[in-house]
């Protein structure tokens, strides 16, 4: 039986009425509902002697209308794939329909679609120059040209969120993927290299997170900590789950990912699968399986508040975890030379020293100013790997050397700190060691010279037979990376010298761009050096 057109009249008012409430899920039903019957009907009218009548026409015009508003509902519960499926739809239906469009272009630029968010908003503006009913459509059409450029040229500036004490709004940023790629790494599995020469702090991507979870940990309270650390991580597996079930490009990316079981033979992808505008033609429809999206996690997540990142804008009892994928393919080194910036659920990663052309772009998962053993502890209980890097093998040779060791274990016993940095740099003199492999070593005895810079006590014994503290801090740094703890020795000592002035040229300015990137001006990076 055919229901009659104030049934189906009523059907659009009441899922019209739910959208309107953002009951997304019950509006989508009652849209099912009435997309079927309108095309039963529609189908009827094509075998009817005159199919393009009026009621045929309205029909069609109600239809089109109704897909644009279940593509709304199902944009907004991150049913993407299904949103953009209907906005095709309705626009097969008729293709000038100004609400279609934007819907369909709001999709794209959410999805960091931007060229062709902005086709479908060039072709609404086109239409509104007829009808004069533009809507929000300005806005969206600034946002996406603003993130195209971005997209296009790397250029990011986070200068006047900085200066105003991170207020307002977390600024909008573009996915970007700059001069890097994936490929076979000595370590066994994949790792991202530089296709360039680049100097310290050049930015090298910039992505969102896939999820995040995030969560105010307690000052006190072991058990609290504990139990809102849990609640961090069932949020974001949850969210990552989610995401997975609902869109094939995200599962196909996390897909991509290490499960830490064997990273020989892993493939090494394209980087075109991880540019927003990569067809969906790339990701095959799989099953999420939640198993293998957990060992994926494991391996992969990122601890927004870590050793080799800053989080902008966020207090510090805020902690966060989230997985961004192309970040997923950094692998550790214990002489790094990238770290992150956290901005929201963004990651920019760009270099913290200076880079050569297929070197390979690495992080410190954990905390690198440590000697051999310490790291290499760390990195087989908490990572479950034996680092090989450079920085590994060198220090492996040199403590072979008994007077090496003899030192090494002077420090380990934390007496007379003063006596192991003269000690370190009089043998370093005299096997005649290169400026990296010295930057190697003062990191691994970080704790011993930044002990004896800090105090004028140990600075009057042993000042004259050490380097002077900018010495120090630039040698470490173009060895092992750019650090805030070197930055703010560098501060302390030089500002003590220069009488608190702090000089943003030089050393300590390449010193600040290897930790926050140059992503901001002179007088915004001056700022965040103040707070280190
Ligand atoms: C986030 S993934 C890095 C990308 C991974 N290599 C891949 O092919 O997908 C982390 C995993 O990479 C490996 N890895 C990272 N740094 C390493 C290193 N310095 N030495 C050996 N393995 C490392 C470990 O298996 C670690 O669990």
């Amino acid at each position: 039986m055919e229901e009659t057109v104030e049934e189906l009249q009523a059907l659009r008012h009441r899922a019209s009425e739910l959208l309107l409430m953002e009951e997304w899920k019950a509006s989508i039903n009652l849209y099912d509902q009435f997309i079927s019957m309108c095309r039963s009907r529609v189908s009827t009218a094509t075998t009817h002697p005159d199919p393009d009548s009026d009621e045929v026409a309205k029909t069609k015009r109600s239809l089109c209308l109704a897909f644009c508003n279940r593509a709304e509902a199902q944009f907004r519960l991150g049913e993407y794939s299904h949103a953009l499926d209907d906005c095709e739809r309705g626009l097969e239906l008729e293709s000038a329909h100004f609400k279609t469009l934007l819907c369909k272009g709001k999709i794209l630029l959410h999805l960091h679609r931007y060229s062709r968010a902005l086709d479908c908003f060039n072709h609404a503006l086109e239409l509104h120059r007829c009808t004069g009913n533009s809507g929000p459509l300005s806005e969206f059409m600034d946002r996406s040209r603003k993130l195209e450029v971005q997209s296009r040229t790397g250029n990011f500036d986070l200068t006047e969120w900085v200066l105003s004490g991170f207020q307002g709004k977390t600024p909008e940023l573009a996915e970007y993927i700059g001069p890097v790629q994936i490929k076979e790494s000595e370590n066994g599995g994949r790792g991202l290299f530089a296709t360039k020469n680049v100097e310290a702090g050049t930015l090298l991507l910039v992505t969102e997170a896939l999820g995040v979870g995030r969560a105010i940990l307690p000052e006190t309270g072991d058990d609290s900590i504990g139990s809102a650390h849990l609640a961090m991580w069932k949020d974001f597996v949850e969210k990552i789950l989610d995401a997975s079930a609902k869109c094939k490009r995200t599962l196909g990316l996390i897909y991509a990912l290490s499960t830490g079981e064997d990273d020989r033979d892993l493939e090494v992808p394209e980087m075109n699968l991880f540019r927003p505008d990569a067809e969906d033609l790339f990701f095959r429809d799989e099953k999420p399986h939640t198993g293998r999206i957990l060992k994926i996690l494991d391996v992969n997540s990122l601890i927004e508040h870590s050793v080799s990142a800053n989080v902008l804008g966020k207090n510090s009892e805020y902690r966060g975890v989230g997985l961004w994928v192309l970040p997923s393919f950094i692998n550790h080194a214990c002489n790094p030379n990238a770290r992150r910036l956290h901005v929201g659920d963004h990651v920019l990663v760009h270099t913290s020293r200076d880079v050569k052309a297929g070197e390979e772009i690495s992080f410190a998962y954990f905390d690198v100013l440590l000697p051999l053993k310490k790291r290499r502890g760390t990195a087989e209980t908490q990572w479950g790997f034996c680092c090989n890097c450079r920085r590994c093998r060198f220090e492996e040779g040199i403590f072979r050397n008994e007077e090496m060791n003899e030192i090494g274990e002077r420090f380990e016993s934390g007496s007379d700190m003063g006596e192991v940095t003269v000690r370190l740099e009089e043998l370093m003199k005299k096997r005649m060691m290169k400026g990296t492999e010295k930057g190697y070593l003062r990191a691994s005895f970080w704790a011993a010279f930044s002990g004896v810079i800090a105090s004028e006590r140990l600075m009057r014994r042993v000042g004259r037979r050490i380097p002077g503290v900018e010495a120090v801090v630039e040698n470490v740094a173009e060895a092992t990376g750019a650090d805030d703890r070197l930055l703010k020795l560098f501060m302390d000592g030089g500002s003590k010298k220069n009488n608190g002035r702090i000089e943003t040229e030089g050393a300590l300015s390449k010193l600040a761009k290897g930790v926050f990137g140059k992503v901001m001006k002179k007088q915004a990076m001056r700022t965040l050096c103040l707070n280190v």
